[in-house]
């Protein structure tokens, strides 16, 4: 006969697992996807010319550092201004991301305030970033077939800075990301605050951790209108958004996977489990890890898009 007391008490046991079902039935319905917004359209996408690359060689990476798949170097760096969509997809764009505001969580760790999955909680962002056409378009800019990527809270993600909206002012820190391919997406028209400028660092990633005067090697993204944007390998390129200081600027970030290039794909599974907790991540984890016949097709299931291969970017 096992004695009550000697056995850890039912409820404190499996507390850490209720409250992990707990945040997932939150989860759920806070992501429940939401029918008011526009409808989008292929329409939407730019066919604006695509400005010249900067390439990984140019930033200081050796060539023999950089992936090959089918004799292909991957070696786009940074593309900018993009535009990946038309003036008046922009605009809808942004209102989506306004309404999506309600979403933001806060963070002290990068980015002060952001909402993320926003496919997940918009039906025009969701059809938006499995559109062929916009995949690829955002293909040819990076140099390599791009698809949504697989850890889903992390593809769609819409920054948020105000200073009027707390007490510290709120920033993007320095740092690169986790992702690879990132698109970042001005989503405010800048006449409407002063600071917020987007800045990279044009040299290696330990000559940042390394160096202790970097500011002669900063640029400036020039994203001069609502919907222009900085195409950058996140996981490489050091970047930063300088402290908003009047008015208010919203961004729009698309973080992308190859899947040529999946077994470079620079996620951990900490790193996820830190934003999304354990239970959250396993799923996102195999949908990345497990082995594939054909990674084109099989990723592209995976994310619920369509398939987009070399051939779609000669
Ligand atoms: O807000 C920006 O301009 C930069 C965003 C960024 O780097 C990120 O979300 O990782
Ligand atoms: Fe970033």
């Amino acid at each position: 006969m096992i004695k009550t007391n000697s056995i850890p008490k039912f409820s404190t046991g499996l507390n850490p697992i209720k409250a992990t079902f707990n945040q997932r039935k939150r989860f759920r319905h806070k992501r429940a996807l939401e029918g008011n917004h526009p409808i989008w359209t292929s329409a939407y996408v730019a066919d604006d010319p695509i400005p010249e690359r900067i390439t990984m060689q140019d930033f200081g990476y050796p060539e023999s550092d950089l992936a090959r798949h089918d004799g292909r170097l991957d070696d786009t760096a940074v593309v900018t201004p993009i535009r990946l969509f038309t003036e008046e997809g922009s605009r809808l764009l942004s209102r989506v991301c306004k309404h999506l505001e309600k979403h933001a969580v806060e963070s002290d760790f990068i980015i002060s305030r952001r909402t993320r999955g926003g496919d997940l909680i918009s039906p025009f962002l969701y059809n938006m970033l499995r559109d062929r056409q916009l995949l690829v378009r955002m293909s040819k800019i990076a140099g390599v077939p791009l698809l949504p990527h697989v850890v889903r809270d992390a593809a769609v993600q819409i920054n948020y800075y105000s200073p009027e909206s707390g007490p510290s002012k709120e920033i993007g820190k320095w740092h690169v990301d986790g992702m690879e391919y990132v698109f970042t997406i001005l989503m405010t028209d800048p006449s409407e605050f002063t600071g917020g400028q987007f800045g990279y660092y044009f040299g290696r990633q330990d000559e940042f951790d390394n160096s202790t005067s970097r500011e002669d090697r900063v640029k400036v993204a020039p994203l001069e209108r609502l919907g222009d944007g900085i195409f950058a390998r996140g996981a490489h390129i050091y970047h930063g958004v300088s402290p908003v200081e009047s008015g208010s600027r919203m961004v729009l970030t698309l973080s992308m996977m190859s899947p040529a290039f999946v077994q470079r794909d620079p996620n951990t599974f900490s790193h996820i489990a830190a934003d999304d907790g354990i239970i959250h991540t396993i799923p996102n984890w195999l949908r990345l890890k497990w082995p594939t016949h054909n990674p084109f097709r099989d990723y592209a299931l995976r994310s619920g898009s369509p398939v987009i291969t070399w051939n779609d970017i000669n």
